[in-house]
């Protein structure tokens, strides 16, 4: 039997936005993805932020956020994790899910610079196919020499994508609210709706 091609996009989503949607249906057009897991993360290492929330809210406005497409599925293994959560444990839970598969792990040009900080980074990149791709704001010849970098170093197998890209960064929309300016066309419609339903970012 074939091996199926997993694509993964891991984030924090808080929330999800179409620049991930993007993002994530760019990989699966180009790459002939079998499905894409978008896996909320749990709790972040690198990343703190005045702006967190419960991660059942991050996971509920993913699950809306992906509503419509087929090919999307939102995953809990993550945020259901005590403690950090670490790409390497998520990929070892996956490689029993889908024995044998493939994974296409999606990111944008800010995690190429920071992926080397990874807990075993080294077999995380072993492991997987790195998907990247643009973001504005990232110099496309520093963006390439990291990805030889990571080849030479790593062995790391990396693929670009030329994908459209979006200008839309979570923190801007958690900012838009918290100033009452509009978020429409930004995000998916549901997501919205549930962010002032809740009365997320005020
Ligand atoms: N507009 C975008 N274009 C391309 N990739 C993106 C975009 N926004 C997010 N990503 C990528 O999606 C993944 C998850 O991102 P994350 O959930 O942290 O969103 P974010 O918009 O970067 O959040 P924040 O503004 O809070 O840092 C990362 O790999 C990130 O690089
Ligand atoms: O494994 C690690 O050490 C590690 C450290 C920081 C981030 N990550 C992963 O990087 C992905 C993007 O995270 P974020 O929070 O920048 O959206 C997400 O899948 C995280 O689990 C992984």
């Amino acid at each position: 039997m074939d091996r199926l091609k997993i694509g993964v996009l891991g984030g924090t989503f808080n929330p999800i936005h179409n620049g991930h949607l993007l993002l994530a249906e760019s990989a699966r057009d180009r790459l002939g993805l079998d499905k894409v897991l978008f896996i909320p993360t749990g709790n972040n290492p690198l990343k703190t932020t005045d702006w967190d929330i419960d991660a059942n809210l991050r996971y509920e406005m993913t699950k809306r956020g992906i509503d419509g497409n087929e090919f999307f599925e939102v995953s809990d293994i993550e945020i259901k994790r005590e403690g950090y959560t670490y790409t390497i444990d998520t990929l070892e839970e996956l490689e029993k899910i889908y024995p044998g598969d493939e994974i296409y792990f999606i990111v944008g040009a800010d995690i190429v610079f920071e992926i080397d900080s990874w807990k075993r980074a080294d077999e995380v990149l072993r492991k997987i196919n790195l998907v990247t791709t643009f973001r504005p704001g990232y110099d496309q010849d520093r963006l390439d020499r990291r990805v030889e970098e990571l080849r030479e170093f790593y062995g790391a197998r990396i693929l670009k994508l030329f994908a459209p890209e979006m200008d839309i960064s979570s923190s801007e929309i958690r900012s838009r609210v918290k100033h009452g300016y509009s978020i429409r066309y930004l995000l998916p419609r549901s997501v919205e709706t549930y962010i002032y339903e809740k009365e997320l970012y005020r």
